[in-house]
């Protein structure tokens, strides 16, 4: 049995929530009276693996300082970058080298501990430099053909074989995850996630089942999904 590494979870929550269309970035909307952003740091705190948290911030933000966490002394405020990438690197760049980063997107507070405890698991039982949550596709995937119509056409449909949804949390070493965020972005790649960084860079990352309950709120009609989903995991974690 591996000796448990010390996990700090890493929360990007410096977006503008552009496809949310709200009077605010969307990790300042509320569910059940409490913001997602707080949410989402309540699922990471509660657990017992988790030693610290640190957020990235926009250093525009004016809501942040205003909720009663930002004072919190098992939390970090860093300042955000352009991208979600630059926010991650930014945060996992403070980091101690050899502990190990669960990178988590602010717009998923449905995160379970059971979720966390099997990420966790996996990673430092395999032999795999780390490992994602993540849902095997269950749709038909097509691609439409380029162009701006609201109804592209088809272009063609993709084998789904294999195909998976890539979640968060993304739980990687902090030193391997900080050189090969910047080794990625140095190199202009699509750094979307950072599973996506620690491919480029050769490693091997495990796909680890996790519930589609942990959706990511994106547009309006994920709210009350995401209500819904938030009431019945207030039971279990
Ligand atoms: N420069 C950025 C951009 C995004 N994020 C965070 O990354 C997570 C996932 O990104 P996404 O869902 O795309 O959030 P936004 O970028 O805010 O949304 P949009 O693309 O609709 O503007 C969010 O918690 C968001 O706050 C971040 O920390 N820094
Ligand atoms: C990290 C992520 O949530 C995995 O699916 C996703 O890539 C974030 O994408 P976004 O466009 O920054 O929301």
């Amino acid at each position: 049995m591996k000796p448990q590494p010390t996990i700090i979870a890493v929360v990007p929550a410096a977006g503008i929530g552009s496809r949310m269309q709200a009077d605010r970035p969307k990790q300042y909307l509320l569910i059940n009276g409490k913001t997602i952003l707080e949410h989402t740091l309540q699922a990471l705190h509660s657990h017992p693996a988790i030693a610290h948290v640190v957020v990235a911030i926009s250093p525009e933000d004016p809501f942040f300082a205003e909720l009663p966490v930002a004072s919190a002394s098992w939390l970090t405020r860093i300042a955000g970058g352009q991208e979600r990438a630059d926010s991650v690197l930014r945060a996992v760049a403070t980091l101690p080298a050899d502990c190990w980063a669960l990178v988590h997107d602010a717009a998923r507070p449905c995160l379970s501990h059971a979720d966390i405890d099997k990420l966790v698991g996996v990673c430092t039982q395999q032999e795999v430099a780390g490992g994602i949550l993540a849902t095997p596709v269950r749709d038909t995937m097509k691609r439409a053909r380029p162009g701006a119509s609201q109804s592209p056409e088809i272009a063609h449909t993709e084998c789904r074989e294999n195909l998976w949804h890539a979640l968060t949390p993304q739980l990687f070493r902090a030193d391997q995850l900080t050189q090969a965020l910047a080794q990625g972005l140095a190199q202009g790649l699509p750094i979307t996630d950072e599973a996506s960084a620690m491919e480029a860079a050769g490693y091997c990352v495990a796909l680890v089942d996790g519930n589609p309950a942990n959706i990511k709120i994106t547009r309006p009609a994920d709210m009350p999904l995401a209500q819904f989903y938030l009431s019945a995991l207030q039971e279990h974690n």
